[in-house]
C-alpha cells in the first residue's frame, strides 16, 4: 500500500490543500509598489489646489458599548476629525447599533473637546491623533520639550472630558429613577423629580436624538474650535431598529449612513473604519486622493484599501491576529491583479459607485452641500435623517442589492466588492510605512475563532452564491484576481482536508499501516518536496514580513485549529444555511477583555477559558494524536520493533508527532493550568473520554 501511483495523486493533491499549497501563489505575484505611484501626485493637490479637494465622508461604526467602550469609540472619532485636510470638507458619522445613551453622551463631551484636540493638532503636527493613543506613545522627554505647556493644557482638557463623561453621565444614567424613565419617554414633566445632569439628560433625550444628531455643523460659521478654525461635522446616528425588520448588521448600518450623509455633506468620498480602528496617519485622506485623482488612472479606481493593522499585536502573535503575510505579501499580490478585496475598515470608496454608478457611466459632479443645504436648519436634516434611517426606508428598493453594500452575507464587504471589480473597476492596496489605521486584534482563542468563523463562512457563502469568483466573475476580473479571492473563499471546505490529515493517519499509524510511501520508496520524493518546499516558503515569507520563528510556529497552530474547527463549523452552517435550516449571525470581536486575560495575552498565554464546542472538537483531535503516538512508540519499544516501525511508517510517525508538539499549550491548558485561562475541567473529561472512546472503538473495529 501507499506505493500505487494514485495513490500518491490523490495524497498529493489532498496534501497541497492540506499545505494551502495549490492557489496560494496567486495571491502572492504580479507585485506592485504602491508607495511609488504616490509620489509624482502629490503635488499639486497639495495646499495650492485645497479648493479642489472633493469632500469627505468618514463613518465610525458601533454596535455594543459593553464590548466597544465608548471612549475607545470616541478616540476613534477624534483621531478621523484631526485628519490633514481642510475641516469644511470633512464630516464625520457615528452610527450606534447599539442606540446606546452612553454612546452618545460620550460623542457629545467629544464634539466640546475637539474644539482644543484639533487646533493642538495642528499647531504641533502630532502623530497619532487619537488622544488616548498620544498621551500613551509620549516619551518623558517629549513632555519635557517646548509643547510642555500646551500638553499640560490639553490633558488637563482630556481628564476633564474623561471625568465628565464616566462621573457625569454614566452617575446620572445610573440614577435616573426609573419612574423618571419611563416618564420622560412619554414626553412628561419631570422635572421636579430630577437634579441638574438629570434634567439636561433628559432634554437632549427627546426622541429625535434617539435617531439622529447634528453635534456639530460645518456650514455654521459660529462651529469653530478654540483658534477660531472651522470645525468637521459631526453626526451621531442610530438608525430604527424593531423585531420584525431584519437589520443587515453592519452592511445595514453602512447603508443608512451613505443616505443620510447625503442630505447633510454628501462628500464624495466615503472613509469607512470600525470604532476600535483609530487613524494613525493624518495624511491618509492626501495619500488616497493621490490614487483617486490621478487624472490617468484614477478615474477607474473605484476603492482604495489600507491593510488592518492592530497595536495590540504581542511579539510572537499566539493567535496569527496581524495578518502578516496576507497583509505584506497576499494583498500586495492582487494588487497586481486588478487591486485588492475590500475588507471593511480602512477604505476609501468613491460615494457614487457605491450608491450604484455603473463603470463607463459618467460621473455626476458632486453636488456640494452649500447648494442645496445651506437654508436647512439642523433640525429639517435631522428629521429628513430620521426618515432615511428607518426600518422601513428600504422596503422594496435596490438598497442592499443594487444599491449600497449587500446584503445577506456575513462579509458584506468582501462581496460589495467582488460587485464593484467585476463590474470593471479596479482597485488600489496602499500599505505605507506609518500604518494609517490601528484596531484591537482578538486576544482570546474564542474571540479568534468565532471571527474566522464569520469570515470563512462569509467568504464560502460568497462562492455558493450569485456573485460567485468561480462563475459569476469568469472573465470579467483577471484570472489571477479570481484565483486569489478562491483561496479565502475555500478557507472553509478546507477543513475536510485537514480533519482527515488530523485523523486518518495516526489512527492507521496506531494499527501499523503505512499510507505514505516508506523511506526508501521513490514515491517519498514528491511528498517530501511539497512539503519542504511549502514549509520554506512559508517560513521565509513569514520572516520576511517582519515575523519571528516563533511566530511563525504560532501561526502554524492557530492556522490548524482555524481550520479544525472555525472552519468546520463555518462549513457546516453554510451547508445548513444552503439548504435553510439556519441564519447566519454577525459575532460582534469583544474588544475589551478583563486585566487577568490581558495579561495572559501579554505573556503569549494561550487563552481557553469557556467551554465551547469548537475546543471540544480540538482537544478531542490532538488527544486522538497523543494517544495514537503513544501507543505506537510503547508498542514499539516493548517489541524492539523502534527502527522497523520508523523505517515503514516514518511520515506519518512525523506528522502525528508534530501534531502532538503543536499541541502542547493545548494539553497545558487541559490538564495542567489552574488559572482561569485554561480548558474548563468539564471539557477536559469529556473531550478525553471521547478520544479514548473513538481510540478504542478503532482498535477493536481492526
Ligand atoms: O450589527 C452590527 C454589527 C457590527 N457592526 C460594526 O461592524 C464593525 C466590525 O465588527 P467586528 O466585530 O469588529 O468585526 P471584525 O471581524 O473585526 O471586522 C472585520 O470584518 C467585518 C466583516 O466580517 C468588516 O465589516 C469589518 O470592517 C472588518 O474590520 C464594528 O465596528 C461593529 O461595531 C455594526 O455596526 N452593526
Ligand atoms: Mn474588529
Amino acid at each position: 500500500m501507499g506505493d500505487g501511483f494514485g495513490l500518491v495523486c490523490l495524497e498529493l493533491s489532498c496534501g497541497s490543500v492540506f499545505t494551502g499549497f495549490s492557489l496560494k501563489p496567486f495571491g502572492g505575484t504580479g507585485f506592485i509598489d504602491a508607495p511609488s505611484r504616490t509620489g509624482s501626485l502629490r503635488g499639486p493637490y497639495s495646499t495650492m489646489h485645497e479648493k479642489k479637494l472633493p469632500g469627505v465622508d468618514i463613518f465610525v461604526c458601533t454596535a455594543d458599548p459593553t464590548i466597544e467602550p465608548p471612549i475607545m469609540v470616541i478616540n476613534t472619532v477624534l483621531s478621523v476629525m484631526a485628519y490633514d485636510y481642510p475641516q469644511h470638507k470633512l464630516s464625520v458619522y457615528l452610527s450606534d447599533d447599539g442606540g446606546s445613551d452612553l454612546t452618545f453622551f460620550a460623542l457629545l463631551e467629544a464634539s466640546k473637546f475637539a474644539k482644543h484636540w484639533i487646533p493642538y493638532c495642528k499647531k504641533f503636527d502630532v502623530e497619532p491623533r487619537s488622544p488616548a493613543a498620544y498621551f500613551r506613545s509620549l516619551t518623558p522627554d517629549q513632555e519635557d520639550a517646548n509643547l510642555a505647556k500646551d500638553l499640560a493644557i490639553i490633558k488637563a482638557c482630556f481628564s476633564h472630558f474623561k471625568i465628565n463623561y464616566t462621573r457625569t453621565w454614566r452617575t446620572a444614567l445610573k440614577t435616573l429613577p426609573s419612574s423618571a424613565e419611563s416618564q420622560m419617554k412619554k414626553g412628561q414633566n419631570i422635572k421636579d423629580s430630577l437634579n441638574g445632569t438629570q434634567i439636561l439628560l433628559a432634554v437632549t433625550m427627546t426622541p429625535l436624538f434617539k435617531y439622529a444628531s447634528i453635534l456639530l455643523d460645518g456650514r455654521d460659521p459660529k462651529s469653530t474650535d478654540v483658534a477660531g478654525c472651522t470645525l468637521p461635522t459631526l453626526v451621531y446616528l442610530a438608525r430604527e431598529k424593531r423585531p420584525h425588520h431584519f437589520h443587515n448588521f453592519k452592511a445595514g448600518a453602512m447603508n443608512a449612513l451613505i443616505r443620510v450623509s447625503s442630505k447633510i455633506s454628501n462628500g464624495q468620498i466615503i472613509l469607512n473604519v470600525d470604532c476600535d480602528m483609530y487613524s494613525n496617519n493624518s495624511k491618509s485622506i492626501r495619500d488616497t486622493l493621490c490614487f483617486l485623482l490621478d487624472e490617468e488612472k484614477g478615474d477607474d479606481i473605484a476603492y482604495v484599501q489600507f491593510p488592518q493593522n492592530f497595536e495590540n499585536v504581542t511579539k510572537n502573535e499566539i493567535y496569527g491576529a496581524s495578518l502578516r503575510v496576507i497583509n505584506e505579501v497576499e494583498f500586495h499580490g492582487l494588487d497586481g491583479y486588478g487591486g485588492p478585496l475590500y475588507i471593511g475598515s480602512g477604505c476609501f470608496h468613491r460615494r457614487d459607485i457605491l450608491s450604484g454608478r455603473k463603470f463607463g457611466e459618467e460621473c455626476k459632479k458632486e453636488e456640494r452641500r452649500e447648494d442645496g443645504n445651506k437654508l436647512k436648519s439642523i433640525f429639517e436634516l435631522e428629521e429628513t435623517s430620521k426618515a432615511l434611517a428607518s426600518c422601513t426606508y428600504e422596503e422594496n428598493t435596490q438598497w442592499g442589492n443594487e444599491i449600497g453594500l449587500k446584503y445577506g452575507c456575513p462579509v458584506e464587504d468582501v462581496v460589495t466588492g467582488l460587485s464593484i471589480q467585476s463590474q470593471g473597476w479596479k482597485s488600489v492596496y496602499f500599505n505605507p510605512a506609518r500604518k494609517a489605521f490601528l484596531g484591537v486584534a482578538p486576544n482570546t482563542l474564542p474571540q479568534t475563532l468565532v471571527q474566522h468563523k464569520r469570515w470563512s463562512e462569509g467568504d464560502f457563502q460568497i462562492l455558493l452564491s450569485k456573485y460567485s469568483p468561480a462563475w459569476y466573475a469568469y472573465k470579467k476580473i483577471s484570472l489571477g484576481l479570481q484565483l486569489g479571492y478562491c483561496t479565502y473563499c475555500l478557507w472553509a471546505p478546507n477543513c475536510l482536508a485537514i480533519l482527515y490529515y488530523l485523523i486518518v493517519p495516526s489512527l492507521y499509524l496506531l494499527k501499523g499501516i503505512p499510507l505514505f510511501p516508506q523511506i526508501s520508496s521513490p514515491w517519498l520524493v514528491p511528498f517530501a518536496y511539497v512539503i519542504i518546499a511549502k514549509y520554506t516558503y512559508s517560513l521565509a515569507e513569514f520572516l520576511w514580513s517582519g515575523g519571528s520563528v516563533l511566530g511563525w510556529w504560532n501561526e502554524q497552530r492557530i492556522w490548524l485549529y482555524k481550520r479544525a474547527s472555525a472552519y468546520l463549523f463555518a462549513f457546516i452552517d453554510t451547508i445548513l444555511n444552503k439548504l435553510g435550516f439556519s441564519n447566519s449571525a454577525f459575532i460582534i470581536t469583544a474588544k475589551v477583555a478583563d486585566e487577568d486575560v490581558s495579561q495572559r495575552y501579554e505573556k503569549e498565554i494561550m487563552e481557553f477559558g469557556t467551554s465551547s464546542p469548537m475546543f471540544t472538537v480540538l482537544a478531542v483531535l490532538a488527544l486522538l494524536n497523543l494517544y495514537c503516538l503513544s501507543g505506537v512508540v510503547m508498542d514499539a519499544v516493548v517489541k524492539k520493533s523502534v527502527a522497523q516501525v520508523c523505517w515503514t511508517m516514518f511520515p506519518q510517525i512525523l506528522l502525528s508527532a508534530v501534531l502532538v508538539t503543536i499541541n502542547l499549550p493545548l494539553f497545558q491548558g487541559l490538564f495542567l493550568r489552574k488559572d482561569k485561562g485554561k480548558m474548563p475541567s468539564s471539557l477536559a473529561v469529556k473531550s478525553a473520554a471521547f478520544a479514548l472512546f473513538s481510540f478504542t472503538f478503532f482498535t477493536i473495529l481492526h
